[in-house]
Order: C-alpha cells, then sequence, then structure tokens
C-alpha cells in the first residue's frame, strides 16, 4: 500500500511542513497525493489545519483529518476535554486503506511524537502504521536534544517491528552550530536508517511556488530532484 506515516521526535519539530516537501515532490513527479492529519488539536474549526496547510504549500493534495479539538493538547486528552470521540488507531488505518485505493501516495501525519494518545486505550499512530503495514518516516529536530529522542523513537518502531524510512530534519538553521553539524552523521548512526533530506528553517514561510520548486533538492540526495518512492520504503501500488 503506498502510504508513508509521517511522525516526529516531539511537535513543533517540522512535520508539517517536512509532509508538505514530501507532497510536493510527489506531485512534481506527476504523482496524485492525500494527505491525512489523524487528529487535529488546538486548531478551531474555521482554522487552517496541518492537512489544509500542506495543501497550501504543495499544491493539490486531497486533504482530509479526523478529528479536530480544541484543546492544544495529545488529541486522547484534547477529545476526554471536549466529551468527543476520540479517533482509534483502527479508523486511522481504514482512512489511509482508503486514500489509497485512489491516490498514488497517502501521507499520514500524526500529533506530537510517536506514542502520543489517541484514545483512552492508549492507541497511538504506531498502532495505525502496524496496522496498514506502513514504513515510518521520523522527523527530527537538528540540534542538541535531538539524537536521544529520535534513537528513542526508532527503537521503538523497531520493537514493534516497524520500518523506519529515514530521518528528516524539520528544520536546519542558516547557521548550523556544531551539535547540528555533528547530527548529520550522528542521526543515521543512531536511528539505524538514512537521512533523508533537511529543510531549511523558514521553508514554510516561502511562498507557495517557491516552496514546491526547492521542495525535491531538500529531499536530495535520496531524491537527487526526482520522486523516488523507494528511497522512502514506500509499497507503490501494484
Ligand atoms: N523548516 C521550517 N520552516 C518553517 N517553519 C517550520 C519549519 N520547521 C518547523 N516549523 C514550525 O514548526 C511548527 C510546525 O511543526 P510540526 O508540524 O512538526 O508540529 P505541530 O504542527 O506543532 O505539531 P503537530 O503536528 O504534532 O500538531 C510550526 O510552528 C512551523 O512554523
Ligand atoms: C498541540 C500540538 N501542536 C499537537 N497537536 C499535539 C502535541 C501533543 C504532544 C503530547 C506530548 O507528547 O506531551
Ligand atoms: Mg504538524
Amino acid at each position: 500500500m503506498p502510504v508513508l506515516v509521517i511522525t516526529g521526535t516531539g511537535t513543533e519539530v517540522g512535520k508539517t511542513v517536512t509532509t508538505a516537501a514530501v507532497a510536493a515532490a510527489a506531485l512534481a513527479a506527476g504523482r496524485s497525493v492525500a494527505v491525512l492529519k489523524a487528529a487535529q488539536t488546538g486548531v478551531r474549526a474555521d482554522e487552517r489545519g496541518d492537512a489544509d496547510e500542506v495543501a497550501r504549500l504543495a499544491g493539490p493534495v486531497t486533504a482530509a483529518e479526523l478529528a479536530r479539538y480544541p484543546d492544544p493538547l495529545a488529541p486522547g486528552t484534547a477529545a476526554r476535554r471536549a466529551g468527543m470521540a476520540p479517533v482509534h488507531p483502527h479508523e486511522v488505518a481504514e482512512a489511509a486503506a482508503k486514500l489509497a485505493t485512489e491516490h498514488d501516495l497517502v501521507l499520514v501525519e500524526g500529533a506530537g511524537g510517536l506514542l502520543v494518545r489517541f484514545d483512552a486505550a492508549g492507541g497511538t499512530l504506531a498502532d495505525a502504521a502496524r496496522l496498514l503495514n506502513a514504513p515510518v518516516l521520523v522527523v527530527a529536530s537538528a540540534g542538541l536534544g535531538t539524537l536521544n529522542t529520535t534513537e528513542l523513537t526508532a527503537r521503538e518502531l523497531g520493537a514493534r517491528g516497524l520500518e523506519l524510512a529515514g530521518v528528516v530534519i524539520g528544520s536546519w538553521p542558516g547557521a548550523p552550530d556544531l551539535a547540528s553539524r555533528c547530527n548529520v552523521a550522528d542521526l543515521q548512526e543512531v536511528a539505524g536508517a538514512p537521512l533523508l533530506g533537511a529543510l531549511p528553517a523558514g521553508a514554510g514561510a516561502l511562498p507557495p511556488t517557491d516552496f514546491r520548486a526547492a521542495a525535491p533538492a531538500w529531499l536530495a540526495p535520496r531524491l537527487e530532484g526526482t520522486w523516488d518512492a523507494e528511497a522512502f520504503r514506500i509499497r507503490e501500488a501494484p
């Protein structure tokens, strides 16, 4: 199934801009793309959610989100506080699988990091990835502190038998410090997976046409300017 699950080492690490970059690269290569935000928290009904933000930056994708809760919290907590139904992992998997019958690529963005809870039973994005048997892309921050959270995430994926497609640095500073420069090598070492790209800081603020033009190169060298599902371990539809 041509599904890629996009998680991060935490919240605010650049998952949404990375999802948009992957979508833009795939669109540029002529693929149809759907983006599924499993559960959106901290956004009002009249505000743009992450899936809408991906569409704004990347271009014509199908943007879907399964639920929206007002509190800027983990989805399970936000659902409980709002007295609303939570999103269960099987619902994420079913929605992604349906989108996969209609698109060449489906990108599923979680909320926060891998083990953030979606429901009272403790269901997570990792459970949805398991149900989908989909590879997982981990978005990491660039600087000091990222090695620990990246390795923890990679180990949890491994313990669950999930495939870690690789790591993308969500926001690469204009003047990278020593830790960031060392992390280019060390992130791959601790993740046991390739560094698939780095998005420049401020990428999300670029005009969409500039974002789309530049996105494939940010995912270099694996993409070499062209969308390559294999580099992301995506099993394309037969
Ligand atoms: N390369 C980048 N360019 C511009 N903004 C970035 C970049 N990387 C991260 N950001 C900023 O980080 C935030 C988005 O990060 P991300 O999508 O990972 O987390 P989130 O949306 O806050 O959390 P979640 O998706 O878990 O709800 C935004 O505030 C965005 O402006
Ligand atoms: C509100 C925020 N932007 C995300 N939607 C939710 C992040 C939940 C993180 C929970 C945690 O790990 O402590
Ligand atoms: Mg996001």
